[in-house]
């Protein structure tokens, strides 16, 4: 069967929620049925996100400031970014689960630390 493009894949969106959990558990999979678990490892993951990350700062270098919800932008920029940002995310997805961590309850527990540190400060 053939790959579906760029414009199969946006159409096959639905508007269901997309868990931290999901993902893991889809990754996990995508790398079994490979064989590429052995290549998961903490550090190769961690460098293949830094990796990403970098491609990810290549779209926005020399632009200058770009204005939320990219107006200006191409459909194909648009894509070519929600590409970047979803490697960064499922490398750190993926760092999470080998590493045994709990991404999701880790970052709501960093959020409340964060607004502790950070208190409201009413003017
Ligand atoms: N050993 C690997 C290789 C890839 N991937 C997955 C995670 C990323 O979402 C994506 C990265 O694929 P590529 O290395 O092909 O990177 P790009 O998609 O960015 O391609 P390119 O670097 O050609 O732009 O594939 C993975 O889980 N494990």
């Amino acid at each position: 069967m053939e790959s579906p493009n760029g414009q199969e894949l946006i159409s096959r969106r639905s508007n269901k929620d997309v868990s931290l959990l999901e993902l893991r558990d889809r990754l996990a999979e995508f790398a079994a049925v490979r064989g590429w678990d052995k290549f998961h490892s903490p550090r190769n993951l961690l460098l293949a996100l830094v990796g990403e990350v970098g491609e990810l700062s290549e779209i926005f270098q020399w632009k200058g400031e770009v204005e939320r919800g990219l107006p200006n932008w191409s459909s194909n920029d648009k894509e070519h970014l929600e590409e970047e940002l979803s490697d960064v995310l499922l490398y750190l997805v993926r760092l999470a689960d080998v590493c045994g961590l709990d991404l999701g309850q880790a970052a709501l527990s960093k959020l409340i630390k964060n607004a502790r540190k950070y208190p409201v400060v009413k003017p």
